[in-house]
């Protein structure tokens, strides 16, 4: 492009040229009419008119002449500039050809990405599936880093840069950056509410033949709440929430009375709050004698096939609303304390279950959990434990089928592990478990074996952060990692009694 600008202005040049060599030829000839008028008098004087008339004649011709040569020039200027004028037109063809092609590789190169996505969701991993949302540097990022009093501490160092990578920009004093990559589904700051649970909603379609687990997990203040819950829940009593809002919960429950069809006619849905905080599990459900909400501590129990499950309360809904205001009314039950990086910390962890059963009149009492988790990095200690505790839920996993025949058909409390008073026909046992209380311990069955998770890290973007975000990121690279038995659907059919 600039050399054809180049070549126009040379031609314009040229132009100006011979336009400057007409305008002195032209002066030339009013010369030689003066002069020609001044032998017109010495002429007048010598009487010698046909000599006079003779050099006349012959300046005129030669002025003819140049004239002519001159006027070539300037049309041969002018059909060189149309011809460039021509071959501009041909580039910016050819340009806007190639930005087409551009756009249609881009376009594949998209495509790709969305197979590669499908295949590792599908062929290449286990059923754990781990994506990482990158949140925006809000304004408490520059009011922390201010106080800190280091001017770098609010830099930005953990970017976004596709749809699948993950990249911190490591500095340490005197030494070169050096940029680690993650690979995992990446949401950036600019991803909507919206766009997040797009991603998720896929594994929800999976609810009726698997149990599913969503579990948020990161350092304080890098947006779990905002993930899991969204942001303005808090604040609204009544749990209404704008829909742009609304996070994974509000949104996975209105998905799960949508793909339940009639809900109320084939399927029962039960919701269930508890809080993890300080290694006791909390019921957020439970009621005090005056039947006011007040959380109550409840014990880890070992049932016989060696899932731990929790016996907590839970209550019938039937709506998505029903199940947001349920949550909403228990939530201010839970431990808050501010932190350095978060003034309205959440201490706890909190597990909310969507358990849909089966009224099926074949006596298929099947019961399925969608169970959403807000986990904190500081405070899950035992950052290692898929591997043990898979092994563990894929041996409850097998036995969970005689669990679930042994309950009555139609009761929604098919799962002994949610009903308030586990029944005596069941075959938990009741061993409170004493030793050392996990997250996991409560997750249990619903984290591993036929059941489908996924795990949202969360991350803050800044430098200050840097050691926790690197933590997060290495803790979901694990997770990633690991190789679970597939997915088993539960076979309905053998399950009359
Ligand atoms: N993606 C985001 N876009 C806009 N604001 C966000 C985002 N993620 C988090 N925030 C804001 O950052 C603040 C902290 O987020 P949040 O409460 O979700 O953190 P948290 O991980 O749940 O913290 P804690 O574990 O201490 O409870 C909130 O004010 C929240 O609104």
């Amino acid at each position: 492009m600039p050399l054809f600008i180049n070549r126009d202005q040379i031609f314009a040049h040229q132009v100006h040229l011979l336009e400057h060599k007409l305008r002195s030829k032209e002066e030339r000839i009013l010369e030689l009419e003066t002069e020609n008028a001044l032998l017109h008098l010495r002429l007048a004087e010598k009487h010698d008119l046909s000599e006079l008339f003779a050099v006349y004649v012959s300046f005129a011709t030669e002025l003819e002449e140049q004239s002519k040569q001159l006027l070539e020039k300037v049309e041969q200027a002018n059909s060189s500039l149309n011809s460039h004028s021509e071959d501009g037109f041909q580039l910016q063809v050819r340009v806007a050809a190639l930005e087409h092609s551009l756009e249609e590789e881009r376009e594949n190169c998209r495509a790709e990405r969305r197979k590669r996505k499908e295949l590792h969701n599908t062929l290449l991993r286990g059923n754990i599936r781990v994506h990482c949302r990158v949140r925006p540097v809000l304004p408490f990022d520059q009011i922390q880093s201010s106080t800190s009093g280091s001017s770098a501490s609010s830099e930005e160092v953990v970017h976004a840069v596709s749809d699948d990578t993950v990249m911190v920009n490591c500095v340490k004093a005197g030494m070169l950056v050096q940029n680690k990559m993650f690979e995992f589904e990446v949401h950036g700051p600019e991803d909507s509410q919206k766009a997040v649970f797009k991603e998720v909603k896929s594994l929800l379609t999976s609810l009726l033949d698997y149990n599913v687990c969503i579990m948020a997990y990161g350092q304080t203040g890098s947006g779990k709440t905002h993930t899991m819950m969204g942001s303005q829940f808090l604040d609204e009593p009544s749990g209404t929430q704008q829909e742009a809002q609304q996070g994974i919960i509000p949104k996975a429950a209105a998905e799960l009375f949508l793909i339940s069809e009639k809900p109320a006619e084939s399927h029962t849905v039960e919701v269930s709050v508890m809080e993890v905080y300080n290694n006791e599990v909390f019921d957020l459900l439970a009621r005090d004698e005056h039947s006011n909400a007040a959380g109550q501590r409840r014990d880890v129990i070992t049932t016989a096939s060696g899932a731990s499950q929790v016996p907590s309360l839970t209550y019938p809904v039937s709506n998505a609303s029903e199940v947001m205001q349920i949550i909403s009314s228990v939530l201010k039950l839970r431990a808050h304390c501010p932190t350095l990086v978060h003034a309205d910390s959440s201490r706890s962890h909190l597990i909310v279950t969507l358990t849909v059963s089966s009224k099926s009149p074949n006596a298929v009492a099947l019961a399925r959990r969608l169970q959403s988790a807000k986990m904190d990095m500081r405070r899950s200690t035992q950052k290692e434990w898929w591997s043990p505790r898979c092994r563990r839920a894929n041996l409850a996993a097998h036995h969970s089928a005689d669990e679930t025949s042994a309950s009555p058909a139609s009761s929604p409390c098919s799962t002994p592990s949610l009903s308030p008073c586990p029944s005596p026909r069941n075959s938990i046992t009741q061993t409170p478990f004493r030793t050392k209380l996990q997250l996991v311990d409560l997750a249990g069955s619903e984290c591993a074996g036929d059941a489908k998770l996924l795990v949202m890290l969360c991350v803050s973007p800044t430098q200050r952060f840097i050691t926790e975000s690197l933590q997060s990121l290495g803790f979901g690279t694990r997770a990633r990692q690991v190789q679970k038995e597939p997915p088993r659907r539960k076979n309905n059919s053998l399950k009359v009694k």
